[in-house]
């Protein structure tokens, strides 16, 4: 039997990175050269920009010339895709008549490495379905949108479904028949045309489900919680021995799962919010001592505080979950706020909801309760950090206008954006030529541009956090001039906590890398069964 080509063959990494023509990993580069000439087709530019894809990356180059390489390389993580047991790419994949895929001269693809040549699924017998979970986020239906029409148009699949209402739709709700007429439309609008739900995930109603609609392409739609659920579903397909590919897209607004660049909708979130944080500008400098605070999402990563923060440039002070704050005394953010009132007489704070949270406890005693999923259900610190505003003031005897916008659900509701939309094209299409050539237990994304298919696990196991001695921080410090609230101990707690998160994928790395130099070359990639 020939030794499918590994990762190793090429460049060492996961998955081979995305093979957007379905198939064999030889077909990697072409992810690349699909994303650059969808972007190219969105900017109106005819080519790319870098010239030649190239065959060995480690992706220091699109980390930027002087940022350290926080993020772990391909090279750091050597871990396999898995292919559907015993799968044989037996179909000729329907791409090789697809105009879209022919080689164009000016994207310096070698032929070998467009379109494989055979696919697991033939067209007629896949039967698909797609599912959302967890909170809204913009782009779920341009995601929906992309697998119908990518599965119709590309590879003409027709059997595709919608389970309704998230995980327990599966086993308590109806389905939709999808077309391409029938979501033609939906990315112009916000939310999920399919619904969405926390709780209820119950794997073995749900593979029975699978099994007896007899459905052997799972799109799973979600963060965190939701591909943990997906990773369960994955496990039990596979202890069933049933020839069902599981992918996940990951969807969070938060922008905190691990490993891949960036989550779709995130963009729209940070544009999203600068009109709140305009609003919360105009209303404070409109009057004597204004101060206008704007709450943004962020459970426990404040990625969306700080990027809508560092765009906006009217921001005075944004507070994280990862930084920790105090309000009293010496160097607390009431004595701030004095400071800049009495210099520019108003002034905005953004705040992303995880912030302050063990500060709010404290003062409120609250008890702590969960959402449906199990997520820890976080105290308003918009309404409690304008309360104390107002309070300290008021005490002080000095007279300040508030006000409180909180558009995080406003935010969540919107359409994605023209980059979100192109970058939710490119994940739906990853994950479908994914299961097309019979992966499964993967989520697609691109790590340091790339698209990649990642295992559940890779993703699972943390959580996406800004990292506050890293420069992003500190360009956000230096552009609010706040104080950066942290004691000595917290800087080298955050510096301990930022080497950990480095260590996890080395580690991660050396043990696949042993496991592999022992691996037989069948058991490499996909049983080798090509
Ligand atoms: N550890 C887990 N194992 C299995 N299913 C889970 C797990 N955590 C969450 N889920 C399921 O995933 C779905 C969405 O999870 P949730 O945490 O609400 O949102 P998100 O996926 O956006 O993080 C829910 O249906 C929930 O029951
Ligand atoms: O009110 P809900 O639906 O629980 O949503 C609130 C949560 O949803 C989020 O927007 C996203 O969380 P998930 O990615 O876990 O769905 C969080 O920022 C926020 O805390
Ligand atoms: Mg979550």
């Amino acid at each position: 039997m020939r030794r499918q080509p590994t990762v190793d063959d090429g460049k060492k990494g996961w998955l081979a990175e995305a093979p957007i023509a379905g198939g064999d990993v030889k077909a990697w580069a072409v992810e690349e050269m699909w994303c650059s000439r969808a972007s190219s087709m969105a900017s109106g530019s005819g080519r790319r920009q870098n010239g030649s894809v190239k065959k060995v990356d480690d992706g220091v180059e699109l980390s930027g010339a002087h940022t350290p390489l926080r993020k772990p390389s391909f090279r750091d993580m050597s871990s396999k895709p898995q292919k559907i047991p015993n799968s044989r790419m037996a179909y000729p994949n329907p791409l090789q008549n697809n105009p879209a895929y022919s080689v164009v001269k000016q994207y310096f693809v070698n032929v070998d490495d467009t379109v494989a040549h055979k696919v697991y699924f033939e067209s007629d017998e896949v039967h698909a379905c797609i599912v959302t979970c967890g909170g809204l986020c913009p782009g779920l239906n341009t995601v929906i949108r992309e697998i119908v029409c990518g599965l119709y148009d590309m590879y003409g699949v027709t059997k595709v479904l919608g389970i309704d209402g998230g995980y327990r739709g599966f086993y308590a709700r109806n389905t939709i028949t999808f077309t391409p007429k029938s979501v033609n439309d939906i990315h112009k609008r916000g939310g999920t045309i399919i619904g969405t739900s926390r709780g209820g995930h119950d794997t073995l109603k749900i593979v029975d489900s699978i099994q007896d609609r007899g459905i052997n392409q799972v799109y799973i739609i979600g963060g965190d919680g939701t591909q943990k659920g997906a990773s369960a579903i994955f496990e039990e397909i596979q202890k069933r021995g049933l020839k069902v590919s599981i992918a996940g897209i990951p969807k969070t607004i938060d922008n905190d799962i691990m490993v891949i660049d960036k989550s779709f909708g995130f963009d729209t979130a940070v544009e999203e919010a600068q009109r709140a944080i305009n609003a919360a500008h105009v209303e404070a400098e409109s009057v004597e001592n204004g101060i206008g605070v704007v709450k943004l999402m962020g459970r426990y990563s404040g990625f969306i505080a700080m990027y809508a923060t560092l765009a906006s440039r009217d921001v005075d002070c944004c507070l994280i979950p990862e930084s920790p704050f105090y309000l009293e005394g010496k160097g607390g953010l009431l004595e701030f706020i004095e400071r800049r009132l009495k210099e520019n007489g108003h002034m905005v704070i953004v705040v992303a909801e995880g912030a302050g949270q063990d500060l709010i406890a404290k003062s409120m005693q609250s008890m702590d309760h969960q959402d449906a999923s199990g997520n820890k259900l976080l105290l308003d610190v918009g309404l409690w950090l304008s309360q104390k505003i107002k309070d300290h003031f008021s005490n002080h005897k000095m007279s300040i206008t508030l006000k409180y916008i909180d558009p995080t659900y406003m935010i969540r509701a919107v359409p994605s954006n023209a980059s979100d939309n192109v970058y939710c094209t490119l994940l739906a299409h990853s994950a479908i030529h994914g299961a097309m050539a019979g992966y499964t237990g993967f989520i697609v994304g691109p790590v340091n541009g790339r698209h990649a298919y990642i295992p559940f696990h890779r993703i699972t196991e943390r959580c996406k956090k800004v990292v506050i001695t890293d420069r992003m921080w500190a360009r956000l410090l230096s552009s609010t001039n706040q104080p950066s609230f942290l004691s000595h101990e917290h800087v080298e707690d955050a510096k301990k906590e930022d080497e950990a998160s480095h260590h996890f994928f080395l580690d991660a790395a050396n043990k696949n890398h042993d496991h592999d130099e022992h691996a037989t070359d069948d058991s490499r990639i996909g049983n080798g069964a090509i």
